[in-house]
């Protein structure tokens, strides 16, 4: 029978089908952090429990690590804690651990695939929803509960519903200054946060598949804002070029035998999923959130809906975000002064962000009013920014590049947005109090964030560049 990739991945996983109940679901890597493994970690103790697999499990401490001095002691005692417990915690038991200084510390999603622990056909979970990044690469990865993560630990299984499968299939060439982060914005735009609930997703069509590795990841990182378990990508040339040498990738023979499978991760002809959704990548432009969920995007020339364009169930909802936000109904997007640009996460913190990123500022000057955070995803990134003279030409523009880590994408440290200000931000969620109690985010792309920067107000980047190309991430 024809099979989507999903179920591939699925069924060559599954240890045992409980009848009318859950799949006793193998998985092959377990990624940890500060936030979510403290209780697991303490389960096992309470139960006597070992690891069963600690090969299996890597882990970083990213939300709580600051993103300045991390040569100096942490000055919160809460984080300082978090992240102690976590070092306790994997030398406890065995595990690998890339703590704060470590050349391979940094955001748990930016960490695995840039060191090839995420590879095609893996299933793979994480403490952590935005775990669906990995799914670029053609896995089944998705975030669990900190019960779900003991699970993992002490059996390397876990017990799974099987979610339904859509596809969504993105054609044709993405016009000038476009990336992958308004892709998924405009998606969710059209889908609502709700859209995917239930569902793992496929994406998939010729604008899918021109896509860079990193701006997949992009991509199926914020799968999950549309209520997605997750969402997963083919793998091709693209993902196997991406992987190749990367320090825990095969190697020799082990690389022609996994390159022999992967090229048979794909879906079958004919095979059938639960929904299927078109989109024309013509249609979609610079995007921007002009209200509380990720759902509340616009094309970036467009304005906020009015009331009336609003369906009755939603209206409530709509008119405390516009409260919360400071906007008006009908406003346009275009020329709303913004505080803050934060550049960075685990949607936008890569290697390629920071290279767009500075492509743009390069020759241009910060606003003086705009508060500017480019935080790297991973130490890597961090060098490689360093080495690529990238840093020059932000110091140049007015930034400064801080040190990795979460960061003001939810601000669980210090950077946090400060009540009542705009902050354009290339992370996943715009939720009331996500960025600071109070701050305002709207959700953009690294162009739309630079552009943003450069003007200190909401800027169609398409304005300020002269390349006719879509942008990368
Ligand atoms: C802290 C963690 C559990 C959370 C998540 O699951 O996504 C965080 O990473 C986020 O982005 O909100
Ligand atoms: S960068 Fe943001 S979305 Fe990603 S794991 Fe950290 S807090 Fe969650």
């Amino acid at each position: 029978m024809a099979k989507t990739l999903f179920d591939k991945i699925w069924d060559a996983h599954a240890v045992t089908d409980i009848e009318g109940g859950p799949t006793q679901l193998y998985i092959d890597r377990q990624f940890a952090h500060e936030v979510t493994s403290p209780q697991a970690f303490n389960g096992l103790r309470e139960r006597g429990l070992e690891v069963l697999r600690p090969s299996k499990t890597t882990a970083t401490p990213d939300h709580n690590i600051p993103t300045w001095d991390q040569d100096k002691p942490i000055a919160d005692p809460i984080s300082k804690f978090q992240v102690e417990t976590l070092t306790k915690n994997c030398n406890e038991f065995g595990i690998t651990l890339y703590g704060l200084g470590n050349n391979k510390n940094g955001i748990v999603h930016v960490v695995g695939p840039e060191n090839g622990y995420t590879l095609p056909g893996m299933t793979i979970v994480c403490g952590d929803s935005h775990t669906s990044t990995h799914g670029a690469f053609g896995t089944i990865a998705f975030g669990i509960g900190t019960s779900e993560v003991e699970m993992v630990l002490a059996s390397q299984c876990i017990l799974q519903p099987r979610p339904k499968t859509m596809l969504i299939n993105i054609d044709g060439e993405l016009g000038k200054a476009v990336s992958a982060k308004d892709i998924i914005l405009y998606v969710i735009s059209q889908l609502s946060t709700g859209g995917g609930t239930g569902h793992f997703v496929e994406f998939a069509g010729s604008a899918i598949t021109a896509l860079s590795m990193e701006a997949r990841m992009t991509l199926c990182n914020m799968s999950i804002e549309m209520g997605a378990r997750g969402g997963l990508i083919a793998p091709d040339q693209t993902t196997f070029d991406y992987i190749e040498g990367r320090e825990f990738a095969p190697k020799g023979d082990d690389w022609d035998k996994a390159i022999a499978y992967w090229k048979t991760l794909k879906t079958d002809d004919g095979a059938k999923f639960d929904k299927v959704f078109n989109f024309n990548a013509k249609d979609i432009e610079p995007m921007i959130t002009y209200g509380t969920n990720p759902g509340m995007g616009v094309g970036i020339s467009g304005s906020i809906p009015t009331l009336d364009e609003i369906d009755k169930a939603s209206q409530a909802t709509f008119k405390q975000s516009m409260d919360y936000m400071g906007f008006q109904p009908g406003d346009k997007m275009i020329g709303k002064k913004i505080d803050y640009v934060f550049v960075g996460s685990c949607t936008n913190g890569r290697i390629e962000d920071l290279r767009t990123f500075c492509d743009f500022i390069k020759g241009k000057k910060k606003a003086d009013h705009v508060t500017a955070w480019i935080v790297p995803g991973s130490r890597q990134v961090e060098k490689q920014a360093r080495e690529e003279g990238l840093i020059k030409i932000m110091t140049d523009a007015g930034f400064v590049m801080r040190q990795p880590g979460c960061s003001a994408c939810l601000a669980m440290n210090d950077d946090k947005i400060p009540a009542g200000k705009y902050s354009v931000s290339t992370s996943n969620r715009n939720f009331e109090g996500r960025q600071g109690p109070g701050a305002r985010t709207l959700l953009a792309s690294v162009l739309t964030a630079a552009a943003a920067a450069i003007t200190g107000e909401v800027t169609d980047p398409r304005t300020m560049t002269e390349s006719p190309e879509p942008a990368l991430v």
